[in-house]
């Protein structure tokens, strides 16, 4: 669990995903129900709670991550008309939890120790007693205060990070020899004490201010600093502020066995005004009527944009959110070849196959790396691939501590071979499709636009097309002097402080018949708009990109040697 109590955040109208754009950030939702505050008090200890449930996700599965969460609806709320697949919310809809009670509650006495900031702040200059008359007041004042002084914080913050320069990984290198750093290690928040001195100083230096921030929220050093690279760290703050908070339930009609109306009807005439959970299963969920899942994975799906009839693989499929939408989206025909290469967790993904009546799914357990040896010629593929999750820290909070940049360096190599095989397992004779959509729950550019950028150099027979996603960000085309090829534009995030629903990442791409061109024909093809340049022809090597990870899997190394406790040899002109 987070910094913060666990909360549900409120009920996008999923029916129709572009209302997810909410324009409002947490920090604005927040303040609007008058619960702004500060990051200010102690660092949580948070990770051995949260980690008792991400490893309980994990038993469950990626997509199963809310059957553990004991989730209220109110039915009549969450359906319109249509007969369409619909994703519902199931949050803040519990007539028991509705402001009138929490205003009508008892007032709370709240106390704060004499070096608690918010004790400093809740002990105005007028020293008035606090009553129930002037308690609204007050407290609206102290909101205001808090705000100012975390916007001031803030500015301050992105002011020193502009200031930074590209030198990070260097500082980086030398803080972990030195006392603070050290992968996996958290920082220090201050003392009362180094509080005391820091005010009679005129304050924290704007670095260590910084510094202390992910700290505060639990990150290790190495992903806070990955995610001050990402974004301004205003921006980055309001991302671990939505980590702490969970996304909105939301499930998925099974088209195949019932109808939108008729499952609302089925759950209202249930006379309960709560769906329960999975783990004390509804007749519908048995019956294979719905689906939990998370509101970013529907993105992918629609993305691919499956036709009936089709022949699609699903190269990393497990355990089964994906497949099964698409199997909807097809009508049962054509075939789904359902891949995962952990054989373990085909077993949930066959369960969902079968509970959901997918009649066009075959089950099947490669790595994907093996395709298109196993088998190729689809009309779409989707690869979903393995990932960090650092868009997903809301379910499994464990990624705060436990990624490392070997991590890092070993996915993305494993990623950037799949997206190899992927392509070439795709037809480009295809009547109607020809298109494959690659896919993460992360929003490191390492996983993402450098692995899509890294397929365009490789295969010159494909180039990016819209995503057909009406929002999300666009993909960065250049991060840390590295500089991608224009189109990834084309590609789109999702982020959970600005589209509240957990970190994604999609891009499409469109296969086209491979073409051994003359030189003359390549330059000609490469200035023409939407075409993707490329760096050399179609390569067996689905290996690094040596010469631009080189200095990564040399620090990765070094790494690996400090944590068995011996001493790296110094840093080559290569690595440095
Ligand atoms: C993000 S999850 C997929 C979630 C799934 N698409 C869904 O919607 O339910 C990534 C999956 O990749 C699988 N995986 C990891 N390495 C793989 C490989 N080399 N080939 C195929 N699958 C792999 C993992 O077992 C895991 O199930």
């Amino acid at each position: 669990m987070g910094r913060r109590a666990k909360k549900q955040q409120g009920a996008p109208d999923l029916s129709d995903l572009e209302s997810l754009i909410t324009g409002k950030s947490l920090r604005k939702r927040k303040q609007m129900v008058g619960t702004c505050q500060r990051p200010s008090k102690k660092p949580k200890d948070s990770l051995k709670r949260s980690t008792s449930k991400s490893n309980k996700n994990k038993e469950n599965g990626w997509e199963d991550v809310e059957d553990g969460v004991d989730f209220q609806m109110e039915t009549e709320n969450l359906f319109d008309d249509s007969d369409e697949g619909f994703v519902g919310d199931l949050n803040d809809l519990d007539d028991e939890f509705d402001d009138d009670v929490i205003l009508r509650g008892p007032v709370q006495e709240l106390q704060f120790s004499d070096d608690d900031e918010e004790g400093a702040l809740h002990s105005d200059d007028s020293d008035e007693e606090i009553t129930m008359a002037n308690m609204e007041a007050k407290s609206r004042a102290l909101d205001e205060e808090a705000l100012r002084e975390a916007e001031l914080d803030a500015e301050e913050l992105r002011r020193a990070a502009l200031e930074a320069d590209d030198d990070d990984f260097d500082d980086m290198d030398e803080d972990e020899e030195g006392e603070e750093g050290g992968e996996g290690e958290a920082f220090h928040l201050p003392t009362a004490e180094e509080r005391e001195k820091e005010k009679a100083a005129g304050g924290p230096d704007l670095h260590t201010l910084q510094r202390r921030m992910p700290s505060y929220y639990g990150y290790n050093y190495y992903l806070a600093e990955k995610l001050f690279l990402l974004f301004p760290v205003a921006e980055a703050i309001e991302f671990f502020e939505a980590n702490e908070v969970s996304r909105p339930v939301t499930i998925r009609t099974n088209t195949l066995r019932t109808r939108r109306r008729d499952l609302a009807q089925a759950l209202i005439n249930r006379g309960s005004s709560k769906v329960p959970s999975p783990s004390c299963a509804t007749p519908e969920y048995l019956a294979g009527h719905y689906m939990l899942q998370a509101a970013s994975s529907f993105l992918p799906v629609i993305a691919l944009s499956p036709q009936p009839n089709e022949r699609v693989l699903d190269m990393a499929s497990a355990p089964g959110g994906k497949t099964t939408h698409m199997a909807a989206l097809m009508q049962n025909t054509g075939v789904i070849f359902a891949n995962d290469a952990n054989k373990a967790r085909t077993k949930s993904l066959t369960a969902n196959v079968h509970r959901l009546g997918c009649k066009n799914v075959v089950v099947c357990s490669y790595d994907g790396r093996e395709f298109p040896k196993v088998m190729g010629g689809f009309d779409r593929i989707l690869l979903d691939a393995p990932c960090s999750g650092t868009g997903v820290i809301s379910k499994d909070s464990s990624v705060k501590v436990n990624k490392s940049d070997r991590d890092f360096i070993l996915l993305s190599h494993l990623q950037k071979q799949l997206i190899l095989c992927a392509i070439d397992s795709v037809s480009p004779d295809s009547k109607t499709g020809g298109y494959f959509v690659y896919s993460t729950c992360s929003v490191t550019v390492e996983e993402n636009e450098a692995v899509v950028d890294y397929a365009l150099k490789k295969r010159p027979n494909v180039r990016l097309v819209d995503t057909g996603l009406s929002f999300g960000r666009e993909g960065f085309t250049q991060y840390r002097g590295k500089t991608f090829h224009p189109s990834v534009k084309l590609t789109r995030r999702f982020y959970p402080h600005v589209h509240n629903m957990d970190g994604f990442y999609v891009a499409k791409f469109k296969v086209e018949k491979r073409q051994k061109l003359s030189n003359a024909d390549k330059e000609e093809e490469t200035s023409k708009p939407g075409i993707v340049k490329t760096g050399d022809d179609h390569t067996e090597d689905a290996g690094f990109d040596s010469e631009e990870d080189e200095k990564y899997i040399q620090e990765g190394k070094r790494k690996a040697i400090k944590a068995k406790g011996l001493k790296p040899p110094p840093r080559t002109s290569k690595s440095a």
